[in-house]
């Protein structure tokens, strides 16, 4: 008879035996299926992370977010920071990465996140607190292996219980018992336009430079030409390990999606695809390098369109919608603008909207 206390008891020479031990041995399963979520659900998330220097400036560098604000304590302090605060980009990914174990894990994409907030700049050392609320789940009519989950997401200082960032998310989520398989077609890679609304005039018109008044002059000139101000950043990036693997799990993102081939060849992408929150990154560091940021606001209407995908490189599209001259401090101005991400093949990956604080010509 075996001895099961035996620890020669699995012979791992043998392929077929270990393949047919495998075959009957349980999974300890990770991650939540789309049932486990009941609108109004309270989840505390438990995974420690504490925002570090390194973290950041290794977020910064890679995505090519290069405003010296988050580097250096000088710049910090003429733009009203106490001292060099984590760049707003890693603030983000962190607090969700670590939502990502509770809420996302079990896989589904990362369709899109609204009404995102920085209530305060938060500096290296800050240990996080992250709780999220579940405000709507529903099954998906294309795609039946999914249901379609809506959380509420706050982070804090865990210190002293400020919020530092809140937002919604919208993932896809697999059901555990899914009407049928995946369902779906391929993604079309075309953002959707929810509201029909009108095609960009043919005249696109490019800011002078990057202070607030450049942005408003633009509108301004758009507005009697009938034309829109809209242009293109010549920068890209190609996506390589260290970003579509490395980054997310530097934020305890624990999504098979970045760094599981595996188990994403049978996907829909097929694929290990990029966090959402990289490929946004970088498209803003590429919107960002053209402008002269003061200070981040807000996000709105961000949508994950099409997958990225190790070897894609993102190119950034930005649309400048709104100039408000009385938002913040004297010297700078609001503008409100529309990014999109895309791939080599032009396919659109991600938009949003986005407010940040401008400075102005001194
Ligand atoms: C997923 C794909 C294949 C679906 O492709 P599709 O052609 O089926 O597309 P769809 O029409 O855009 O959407 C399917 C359903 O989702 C709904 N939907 C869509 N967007 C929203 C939204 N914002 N809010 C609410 N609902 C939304 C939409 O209304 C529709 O509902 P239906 O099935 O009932 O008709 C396609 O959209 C795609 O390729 N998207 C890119 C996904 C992606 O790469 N995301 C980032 C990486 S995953 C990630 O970062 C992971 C993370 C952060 O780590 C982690 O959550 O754990």
């Amino acid at each position: 008879m075996t001895d099961w206390s035996d620890p020669d008891a699995i012979d791992c020479s043998d392929g077929a035996t270990f393949d047919a031990l495998l075959d009957r041995a349980d999974t300890r399963e990770k991650g939540h299926y789309f049932e486990f979520f009941a609108e109004g659900d309270e989840l505390t998330h438990d995974p420690g992370l504490r925002l570090s220097q390194h973290g950041s400036e290794q977020w910064m560098g890679q995505t090519l977010n290069h405003d010296p604000a988050y580097w250096r304590s000088d710049t910090a302090r003429e733009r009203g920071f106490e001292d060099v605060p984590v760049h707003p980009d890693y603030l983000l990914a962190c607090v969700m990465g670590i939502t990502v174990e509770d809420l996302s894990e079990k896989g589904g994409y990362f369709l899109g996140r609204t009404d995102v907030e920085f209530h305060r700049s938060a500096r290296p050392g800050t240990e996080l607190a992250v709780t999220s609320r579940v405000v709507d789940t529903r099954t998906s009519s294309s795609r039946p292996a999914y249901g379609i989950v809506t959380w509420a997401t706050e982070g804090r200082d865990r210190e002293t219980g400020e919020t530092l960032v809140s937002y919604q998310r919208t993932n896809m989520i697999p059901r555990r018992e899914p009407a049928a398989t995946d369902g779906g077609g391929e993604a079309t890679g075309r953002p959707d336009d929810p509201d029909g609304g009108p095609d960009l005039p043919e005249t696109l018109l490019a800011p002078e430079g990057g202070r607030f008044e450049d942005f408003r002059d633009a509108l301004d000139d758009a507005e009697a030409e009938s034309a829109a101000v809209a242009y293109r950043h010549e920068r890209g990036r190609t996506m390589d390990d260290q970003l579509v693997a490395g980054l997310p799990l530097a934020t305890l993102n624990t999504a098979r999606q970045h760094h599981n081939r595996d188990e994403m060849a049978d996907s829909p992408s097929g694929d290990i695809v990029a966090y959402g929150d990289v490929t946004r990154s970088i498209a803003l560091a590429h919107a960002r390098s053209d402008e002269a940021t003061y200070r981040e606001r807000r996000f709105a209407d961000e949508r994950f369109h099409s997958f990225v995908t190790l070897g894609d490189t993102i190119y950034g599209f930005t649309r400048v919608l709104d100039c408000d001259g009385d938002a913040g401090p004297e010297a700078v101005g609001a503008v409100t603008f529309e990014h999109v991400a895309f791939n080599q093949d032009n396919t659109p990956v991600y938009s949003g909207r986005r407010t940040a604080l401008v400075q102005r010509y001194q």
